[in-house]
C-alpha cells in the first residue's frame, strides 16, 4: 500500500533514513474511576512497553508520504487514515515548513488489539520528524500533536513505563520496573477501543473504586515477583465488558492460566490481547510453545516488558 500526500514543508537536507521502533504498549493495570462531560473514561493505569515491535522509517523530505509492509500490514485499515500521518499531520499543522518525508512502516503488532499498536506508531512518527527536525520531545507541538492523534499517544511518546492518569493526557514521571518476562496472546479478534469503552455504559460521573492505588507499592520495586504479587492486587475494569463483546478473550486467558508457571493473566486495554507474567524467560518460552502448539491460529510471541 502507498500514497503520496500534499507537500507540507521545505525539503531539508536528507540525512539518511532515520529507524525508530514503536513497542507494543500493555496496560499492566487498568481502572476506570468514571466518565467526563465530554464522554471520554477518566483512567488510572500502569502502562509498560513490550520488546515486540513494529518498525518505522522515515526519509525526510518536503512531502508526506506512507508505505505499508509487514504480515500485518491488512489491519492498518485505509492508508490515508493511519495513524502516522495523523500525527504528522497534526504536527506539521504546528509547524509551518516542518521537514516531513516518506514513512515505512513494517507492521508485525495486530491492530485494534489493546496494545496500542496504532498509537505506538504515531508516537514513532513523532520521534522521528523530531529528530529530522532538531526537536526535543518536550517540544509543546509534539506533546499537542501526540494529544491530538490518540488518547494513548502520549505515554507511547518516550515509551517508557508511567502512570497514565485522565483520558491519557495526566502523565506520571518514569516509574522504572524489573524486566518481566511476558508472552502476549492475541485471539484474533478485532476489538475496537470505543465499543468497550459503550459495553460498560457508564453514566457521567465518578465511579465507587474500591481499588487501592498500587502506585506506592509499585515505586522502585526491583524484585520481578514482588512485583507481580502487586500487580495482582490490581486489575483491568476492561475485562468484562470486553469478555462480554469478544469471548475468545476469555479462552486466551484460560490458555494463560492453564501454564503452570503463568503468575499473572490479564488483559490490556481493550482487548482482545491478553497478557502473562512469569519469572523467567525459559518460562515464558515454554508456554509460548504450548500455546502456539494448541492454537495455531492464534498471535503468541514471547517477549519482555519493562
Ligand atoms: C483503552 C486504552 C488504554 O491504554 O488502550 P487501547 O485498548 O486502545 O489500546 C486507551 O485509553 C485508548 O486509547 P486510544 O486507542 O488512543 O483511543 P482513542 O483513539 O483516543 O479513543 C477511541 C475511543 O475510545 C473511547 N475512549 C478512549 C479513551 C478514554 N479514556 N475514554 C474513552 O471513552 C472513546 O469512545 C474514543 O472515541
Ligand atoms: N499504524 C496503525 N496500526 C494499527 N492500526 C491503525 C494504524 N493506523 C490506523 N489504525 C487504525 O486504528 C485502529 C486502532 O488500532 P490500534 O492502535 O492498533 O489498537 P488499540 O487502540 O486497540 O491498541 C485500528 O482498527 C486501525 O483501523
Amino acid at each position: 500500500m502507498a500514497a503520496d500526500l500534499p507537500a507540507a514543508g521545505e525539503t531539508g537536507v536528507s540525512p539518511g533514513r532515520l529507524n525508530e521502533k514503536a513497542r507494543a504498549k500493555v496496560n499492566l493495570t487498568l481502572a476506570v474511576l468514571g466518565r467526563r462531560a465530554d464522554g471520554l473514561h477518566v483512567l488510572d493505569s500502569l502502562v509498560a512497553f513490550a520488546g515486540i515491535a513494529d518498525e518505522l522509517s522515515l526519509e525526510p523530505g518536503a512531502d508526506l508520504s506512507l508505505e505499508v509492509s509487514g504480515p500485518r500490514a491488512d489491519e492498518t485499515g485505509a492508508l490515508a487514515d493511519n495513524l502516522v500521518l495523523k500525527a504528522a499531520k497534526a504536527l506539521g499543522e504546528r509547524h509551518p515548513g516542518l521537514v516531513l518525508g516518506h514513512f515505512r512502516l513494517d507492521k508485525r503488532l495486530p491492530a485494534a488489539a489493546g496494545i496500542g499498536g496504532g498509537s505506538s506508531d504515531a508516537a514513532a512518527a513523532l520521534r522521528l520528524l523530531a529528530r529530522a527536525n532538531g526537536l526535543p520531545l518536550t517540544d509543546e507541538r509534539i506533546l499537542v500533536a501526540a494529544r491530538a492523534t490518540g488518547s494513548d499517544v502520549p505515554v507511547c511518546l518516550e515509551g517508557v513505563s508511567r502512570w497514565m492518569r485522565g483520558a491519557g493526557e495526566s502523565l506520571s514521571a518514569p516509574v522504572p520496573l524489573p524486566p518481566l518476562p511476558a508472552i502476549l496472546v492475541n485471539p484474533g479478534v478485532a476489538t475496537p477501543t470505543a465499543d468497550v469503552f459503550r459495553a460498560l455504559a457508564l453514566p457521567v460521573g465518578p465511579v465507587a473504586s474500591s481499588e487501592l492505588s498500587l502506585a506506592a507499592a509499585i515505586e522502585g520495586e526491583r524484585s520481578p515477583v514482588r512485583l507481580i504479587d502487586n500487580l495482582r492486587r490490581g486489575g483491568n475494569d476492561l475485562e468484562p465488558p470486553a469478555l462480554a463483546l469478544r469471548p475468545a478473550i476469555a479462552e486466551a486467558l484460560g490458555a494463560l492460566r492453564d501454564q503452570p508457571a503463568c503468575r499473572l493473566a490479564r488483559m490490556s486495554g481493550s482487548g482482545a490481547t491478553v497478557f502473562g507474567l512469569f519469572e523467567t524467560v525459559e518460562a515464558a518460552v515454554e508456554a509460548r510453545l504450548a500455546i502456539a502448539e494448541h492454537r495455531p491460529g492464534w498471535w503468541v510471541v514471547d517477549t519482555v516488558i519493562c
